[in-house]
């Protein structure tokens, strides 16, 4: 939720430290020194978006000691909350001398909020295509450490938050849903299916019962809680009872959609994003 992070832009600064947008991370995990140049080039500090391998990665760093690791990582960790605390307080005390608006109404907001993954959205480009050497980048969101794999998951991940923020931004329950697929439920997939996936679904032995579980929970609990922050703020609202239903109904049919064999030929990125839209958007009409 990628999304949650974007329509905090326009929602009230004091909201952010307690709303549910920290629930939308694609993949969760402790920052390390590596991470941290895309936590806080991404200016989001609160919605922490990267990937497990990166620990997997750089867990090949015990060169310098499992407790050199943890002091890193928890001198990382502070880094980052320091960083969030200090962003939310400069937005809280901008708000309360009305230097800027508590609620955005402006019609170009949508924009305004694409802007952050677009930047990195030519960030990957850039890199993906070697045109600048960004390792800190290529480390934290490939695989393999090759620039290349910028330019495919990475990329379609980027472009369903832009064109979400454009298309759906804050008015349709669509946007919120898909993005709670891939940025919630997806990723935990990934964590729990990598930590506790040992029965693997019968259809596909590269994913498990945990992590089609998890990815169905978490979809579910992650939407639910981005619909509800957006009708505490007015900008949509809903039935809950029917809500409830349509959102575990989309929930099942990206958790189906992700558990599938088809990731050779096509990205989750896009399979998962693109069905939940299609989904929500049937069930939900609008
Ligand atoms: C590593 C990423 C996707 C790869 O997925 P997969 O192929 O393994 O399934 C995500 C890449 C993220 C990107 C480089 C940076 C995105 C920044 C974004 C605009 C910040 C939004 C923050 C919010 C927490 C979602
Ligand atoms: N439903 C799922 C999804 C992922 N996983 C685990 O997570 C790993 C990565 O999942 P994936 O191939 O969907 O990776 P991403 O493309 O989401 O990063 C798999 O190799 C599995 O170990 C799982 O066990 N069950």
């Amino acid at each position: 939720m990628a999304y949650g992070a974007i329509m905090n832009l326009g929602a009230p600064a004091s909201s952010l430290s307690s709303s549910p947008a920290h629930l939308f991370r694609r993949h969760v995990v402790t920052p390390s020194s590596s991470t941290l140049p895309i936590l806080l080039t991404t200016a989001l500090p609160k919605n922490i978006l990267i990937k497990p391998r990166q620990l997997r990665r750089h867990s090949s760093a015990a060169a310098a000691g499992i407790g050199g690791d943890v002091l890193q990582d928890a001198g990382a960790t502070l880094l980052v909350i320091g960083g969030a605390y200090a962003l939310v307080s400069t937005f809280d005390n901008l708000t309360r001398r009305n230097i800027i608006e508590q609620i955005s109404k402006s019609t170009g907001a949508r924009y305004f909020a694409s802007l952050v993954p677009s930047i990195n959205c030519l960030r990957l480009v850039i890199n993906g295509l070697s045109l600048t050497t960004d390792e800190g980048l290529v480390k934290s969101v490939s695989r393999e450490g090759k620039p290349e794999e910028l330019l495919r998951g990475p990329l379609y991940y980027v472009l369903v938050l832009i064109v979400s923020a454009i298309v759906f931004w804050r008015e349709s329950p669509v946007g919120m849903i898909s993005l709670a697929m891939m940025c919630g439920g997806d990723g935990i997939a990934d964590i729990m299916g990598r930590k506790f996936g040992f029965r693997k679904l019968p259809y596909n032995q590269q994913k498990s019962w945990a992590g089609s579980i998890s990815m169905f929970l978490f979809s579910f609990l992650v939407s639910v809680g981005m619909l509800y922050y957006f009708t505490v703020f007015g900008y949509i609202q809903l039935e809950w009872m029917s809500t409830i239903e349509r959102v575990a109904l989309v929930s099942f049919v990206a958790t189906v959609i992700e558990s599938l064999p088809i990731t050779g030929i096509v990205d989750d990125n896009i399979s998962v994003p693109l069905v939940s839209m299609v989904s929500a958007f049937l069930i939900f009409g609008y």
